[in-house]
């Protein structure tokens, strides 16, 4: 239903996304990990169409409509809470009433009843994002584009709209494409996994899933599971000698290498790098 080819976005220079492919079938779920500034939202941005491709195609089959929920919700200042979720019935032609009605429902779902008739500016920025959660759903979208739609929320009742939401995509084959950075939502309703980093993407095994969300180091094919780690200005049996730099895939935790005098390379935490006159090891416990 869904295909970027070769997708590449330019930003004053800096490429931000590079030649990424990724194809979305009905009712498929995606995640997608990766730093801040990594290009998640840009992404997410392009699909639904808020910004053009440098290069590269999107194709999406004609009757495909997408539902984005931003990150900061985007709600309608001059409309109530009500009419910001019936908004998208209004764009369809759908009659008053049957609109106000459906939009009820929603306000319902997402615990704001009794605050249909207040503006936006009028809530906390949770409630404006269950605002825009019951928005993207009060029609029937194809796919579902959610950029940590989870964050600003406290635990229950984000546990509460993650039930919600999946379950409501499952039921209406919704597919989806959803920014995270947690570990519950991608390892309990994504299809794929998908990690972006400096603006390529890759399709992420389950095995590295685990790694990203645990700290882990994959060396020559090798995945090496890390419970803890330390640095240390000396080297040991268990810090790692880097010198097969490329075949080295870091998940999770933000380090450099850098080259020691004697030629070796070191992995170093990013962070202390620059702090440290004397070399750093990173000195792994193997789980
Ligand atoms: N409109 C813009 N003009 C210039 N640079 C931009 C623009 N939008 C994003 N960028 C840059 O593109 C890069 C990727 O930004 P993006 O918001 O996609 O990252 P992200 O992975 O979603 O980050 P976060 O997790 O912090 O939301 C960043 O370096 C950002 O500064």
């Amino acid at each position: 239903m869904m295909e970027l080819r070769n997708v590449s976005k330019i930003f004053e220079g800096k490429m931000v996304l590079e030649n990424v492919n990724l194809s979305l079938k009905q009712g498929e779920v995606m995640t997608i990990l990766g730093k801040s500034g990594s290009g998640k939202s840009t992404l997410l941005q392009l699909i639904a169409d808020m910004a053009s491709v440098d290069s590269g195609e999107i194709h999406k089959s004609k009757e495909t409509m997408c539902a984005y929920i931003t990150q900061k919700p985007l709600l309608f200042s001059h409309m109530t809470v009500l009419q910001n979720i019936a908004f998208p019935l209004k764009c369809q032609g759908v009659g008053k009433k049957a609109r106000h009605e459906a939009a009820l429902k929603w306000l319902e779902k997402v615990e704001l009843f009794g605050l249909g008739n207040r503006f936006p500016y009028e809530l906390s920025g949770g409630q404006q994002q269950r605002v825009s959660i019951a928005r993207a759903f009060v029609y029937q979208p194809d796919v579902l584009l959610m950029d940590e739609p989870f964050a600003n929320l406290d635990v229950k009742l984000s546990r509460q709209l993650q039930h919600l939401i999946f379950n409501e995509m499952k039921q209406r084959n919704i597919a989806g494409i959803f920014v995270t950075h947690n570990y519950e939502e991608t390892k309990m309703y994504a299809d794929h996994t998908f990690l972006l980093q400096e603006g390529v993407l890759t399709k992420m095994s389950d095995e590295e899933v685990e790694l990203y969300f645990n700290e882990g180091i994959e060396i020559e094919g090798q995945i090496v599971g890390v419970s803890e780690w330390t640095l240390s200005n000396k080297p040991s049996d268990t810090s790692i000698p880097v010198r097969l730099e490329k075949e080295i895939k870091l998940y999770g935790v933000d380090f450099t290498v850098v080259t020691l005098p004697n030629g070796q390379m070191q992995f170093v935490k990013r962070q202390e790098e620059t702090n440290s006159a004397e070399p750093l090891y990173l000195v792994l416990k193997e789980e």
